[in-house]
């Protein structure tokens, strides 16, 4: 067959159909975003494709991006990422009557494929829709896994993780010649071990750093879940598109990734309901209580019938820890790793900072000593206002018809707030909001830490009843990390040029951190 009719029946046999279904799609897609019923509907970026939406503008930082465009487009706009109409809220004002005012009809989550596929079919807390499901799992969380008298219960598995932590980089820096240390290795490491600890007990099947039990591969195989979790796979934006995700492999991997943990966490329960066979039931809070997550659980199960009408079945057990493993994890380097890299770029809070923990303290940090250094405290605040872990919080979805800012936003649409944005807004933190200042957080003191989630300018723990219950676990473990890191080494980049920078680019996955590894020389303190 000559080459021109075989291009003619390619056309008509491929092309053509293919772009007639496009065209109808794109048109279905379309209408079913302006179905505002006269209603006026928020207002939409131009560069939008037929079928892709506004996809593909949303790049690699898709926090940067959507903040670039809320500056041309106003503070709530309307997208549409690939067939999912997305509200996307960018100003505190906006964040305020979604999370307050109007909380009930925004704290929905959306049903995400890869959630889906990784927690059991949704049976966790975090990805829950609305309802009394997750009511009753919210509730066990707050009060018996993250109360202040269990995170207590903790403060001696957080402090012998920090002493770990400080051997390790005397250890890196000793052996290293040039007394480099690859902190944000380390830091990894302590943040994986202390929820690990909260979470399976001492016997932390290696996610703590100790290799005796095959931690490496655990820990390789729970970066390829949260690596996952932050994919969005194509049949969640384009569904007819599925095949696409099963031809790159990414069913494949989910499939063998969730069986791997699920593996782990069958020999965890296990293990724990065989040792507790027998053994003398220890209830209540404080520093005594020495129940893990999973103990906590299980003796909820065993003892309730139901939790409010929900059974805390196993498959429940196991998605509710995976949660707390992966919503503790990440968050949580992430904000070591930021503040240590805007302290070296930023050496007169450096030293600042290091002159309060040094008069305050005698020998080493401990929690006692924590309420005393309020710089520490104003320093990791900055940090989260400029480097929110979770820049796009995590997504909701309108549970009814609402409004937002006076514009019409129909149920089940997606809405992310851009918390990224919001804490670098001018209009609220002035013309030096992209400076890092701890100074402009110096007044507060510990109380406002409290005030987190109802101070609408500065959200990296979200807010409203879908607001992190971690913050009081958080806070006790990154503050102590840190203060205890600047008491006992002073840090500079290697070759302690000045200006001594470090890069500060960023990458995207769970958590936004930094691209490049933070390489530190550490000389330990006093010399
Ligand atoms: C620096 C540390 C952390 C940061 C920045 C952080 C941030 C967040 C954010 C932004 C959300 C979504 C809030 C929203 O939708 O309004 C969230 C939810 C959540 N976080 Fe955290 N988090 C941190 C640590 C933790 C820890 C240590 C835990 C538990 C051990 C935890 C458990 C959760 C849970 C269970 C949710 C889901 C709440 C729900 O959907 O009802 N977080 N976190």
């Amino acid at each position: 067959m000559a080459a021109a009719s075989l291009v003619a029946l390619l056309l008509t046999v491929l092309i053509i159909p293919l772009l007639s279904f496009l065209l109808i799609a794109a048109k279905r897609s379309s209408s079913r975003l302006q179905r505002g019923d006269g209603r006026r509907l928020p207002p939409s970026p131009p560069g939008g494709l037929p079928l892709l939406g506004h996809l593909h503008l949303l790049g690699r930082l898709p926090h940067r991006a959507l903040g670039s465009m809320a500056a041309s487009c106003g503070p709530v706009m309307l997208l549409r990422l690939g067939q999912v109409p997305t509200v996307v809220a960018s100003s505190a004002a906006a964040a305020e009557e979604a999370m307050k005012t109007r909380d009930l009809a925004f704290a929905s989550r959306p049903r995400l494929l890869m959630a889906d596929r990784l927690y059991y079919g949704t049976r966790d807390m975090v990805f829950a829709p609305s309802g009394e499901r997750w009511r009753q799992l919210r509730r066990v969380c707050v009060s018996r896994l993250l109360s202040p008298g269990r995170v207590l219960c903790f403060r001696a598995a957080r402090e012998q993780e920090v002493a770990a932590l400080l051997g390790r980089v005397r250890a890196a820096a000793a052996a290293d010649g040039a007394a480099v240390v690859n902190l944000s290795e380390l830091l990894i490491t302590y943040s994986n071990a202390v929820i690990s600890r909260a979470t399976f007990g001492d016997g932390s099947y290696g996610l703590d750093g100790d290799d005796g039990g095959g931690g490496t591969k655990l820990r390789k195989v729970f970066g390829e879940f949260e690596e996952l979790l932050g994919t969005v796979p194509m049949a969640e934006v384009v569904p007819w598109l599925w095949p696409v995700d099963v031809a790159t492999g990414l069913e494949r991997k989910a499939r063998r990734t969730s069986e791997e943990i699920d593996r782990l966490l069958e020999r965890v329960i296990a293990d724990h309901r065989r040792r507790r066979r027998g053994a003398r039931r220890v209830v209540g809070d404080g520093e005594d209580d020495r129940r893990d997550f999973v103990d906590v659980l299980l003796d909820l199960s065993e003892t309730e019938e139901e939790v409010g009408g929900v059974q805390l079945d196993t498959v429940t057990i196991k998605a509710t820890v995976v949660d707390m493993l992966v919503a503790g994890t990440d968050t949580s380097y992430s904000l070591l790793e930021w503040a240590m890299a805007e302290l070296i770029n930023h050496p007169t809070q450096m030293r600042k900072l290091q002159d309060e923990i040094r008069a305050a303290v005698a020998g080493g940090v401990t929690e006692d000593d924590l309420p005393r250094l309020p710089y520490l405290k104003a320093v990791i605040k900055e940090t989260l206002r400029l480097h929110p872990p979770g820049p796009l919080l995590l997504p909701r979805e309108t549970l009814e018809d609402t409004e937002l800012q006076s514009y019409h936003v129909p149920a089940r649409t997606r809405v992310v707030i851009n918390a990224w944005a919001i804490g670098r807004d001018p209009d609220t933190w002035g013309e030096n909001a992209e400076d890092f200042m701890p100074e402009r957080f110096a007044a507060d003191g510990e109380a406002e830490y409290q005030k987190m989630g109802l101070d609408f300018r500065f959200l990296p723990f979200g807010a409203g009843r879908r607001g992190c219950p971690g913050v009081g676990f958080a806070v006790p473990a990154n503050e102590l990390a840190l203060a205890s890191l600047l008491y006992h080494f002073d840090w500079e980049v290697p070759g302690g040029g000045r200006p001594a920078v470090v890069d500060m680019t960023e990458v995207n996955g769970l958590a936004v951190r930094l691209k490049k590894a933070l390489l530190l020389v550490a000389k330990p303190w006093p010399r």
